[in-house]
């Protein structure tokens, strides 16, 4: 069954798992659209937990979700084979060459053996193991075991596919090139991607959807691009009394500080603008510049992390 576009391909409700007297995910209520969305926080935030939790694999202590329309609890069979799984342990077997190991994931969702082994071919070299594919795997890199683990994921060409700290491990090269192939899947071959990771810069470079998890707890959620925009300051360079202008901006319930000569007004909503416009006419003010200024996807993250965690930013950034 394929997914309606616009329908959301995940959905929970009060989604909690507890570990003895660890709560790894704290309720949590989700609806994630189709896309390439970011599962991002920072270590221990829960992200492994869920992404479990919501391939069938773990049952959750309490609450319910559901998968491409299939229910956790009952369905997991179902979800398995339209979805992938790019683990962040290192589970692949070393005795056996890459293009056996994927050629038996491919047998094993339904094709016959020579079928497979095309079909593994082509999903590994588009993953950048071409005659690689023939050694075996504990000869491999960290980078070259990555790009097996994603082959894996999708030879049986699912809907979505959940990628586990995808970049775990990699050289800024060997990541780099991991993200464009997360991002070749996603818009060329039109897999709804989940990506986790602790690393912003993974994120903001793939991902149009965000779910920010800390501590277990959903935190942040949204279209990456309305995180950033709305969340910045508005810069405004004035002629005239800019001191009695900041003070009556203030007084009609704007937040402002200084930013290098300039005022920095928070950018709460559209309306700040006319809030501005208005208050320079009435002081007789003239406005010299207006400029909005864009937070990254980490300001917001730090900024969200540390008010989950009481004060410690947790945050790992790309090196
Ligand atoms: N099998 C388990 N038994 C006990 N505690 C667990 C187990 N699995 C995870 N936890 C705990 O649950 C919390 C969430 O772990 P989880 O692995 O889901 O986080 P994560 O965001 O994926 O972080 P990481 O990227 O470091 O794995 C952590 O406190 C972790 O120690």
């Amino acid at each position: 069954m394929e997914p309606h576009r616009d329908e959301p391909v995940i959905i929970s409700r009060g989604l909690h798992k507890a570990y003895g007297s660890v709560v790894a995910l704290d309720h949590l209520d989700l609806e994630v659209p189709p896309g390439a969305i970011g599962l991002l926080g920072p270590n221990g935030a829960g992200k492994s937990t869920l992404i479990k939790l919501l391939l069938g694999l773990i049952r959750p202590t309490q609450g319910e979700a559901s998968v491409l329309g299939f229910d956790i609890a009952r369905d997991g069979i179902q979800i398995r084979q339209r979805t992938g799984y790019m683990p962040e342990s290192d589970c692949l077997p070393g005795d056996v060459t890459a293009a056996d190991f994927v050629g038996h994931m491919a047998q094993m969702s339904g094709l016959p053996a020579r079928a497979a082994r095309l079909r593994a071919a082509e999903v590994l070299y588009h993953c950048g193991v071409d005659e690689e594919r023939y050694r075996l795997i504990r000869e491999f890199s960290t980078g070259m075991k990555q790009r097996v683990k994603l082959a894996q994921a999708i030879v049986h060409d699912p809907d979505l596919v959940f990628l586990d700290e995808p970049t775990n491990g990699m050289d800024p090269q060997g990541r780099d090139e991991m993200l464009q192939l997360i991002n070749r899947i996603h818009r060329e071959v039109g897999i709804t991607v989940v990506l986790s990771s602790h690393l912003l810069d993974d994120v903001e470079r793939v991902c149009d959807y965000v779910l920010l998890i800390a501590q277990g707890r959903l935190v942040q959620h949204g279209p990456v691009r309305e995180l950033i925009a709305g969340a910045g300051d508005i810069l405004v360079e004035v002629d005239g009394d800019a001191a009695r202008f900041r003070e009556a901006l203030i007084a009609r319930g704007a937040t402002v500080t200084a930013s290098d000569g300039m005022l920095a007004v928070k950018h709460t909503d559209d309306l700040v603008f006319d809030l501005i416009r208005d208050t320079a006419a009435d002081l007789d003010v003239a406005l010299r510049g207006l400029r909005v200024q864009s937070r990254s996807l980490e300001d917001v993250y730090v900024q969200q992390v540390l008010a989950a965690n009481g004060g410690s930013d947790g945050v790992e950034r790309a090196g």
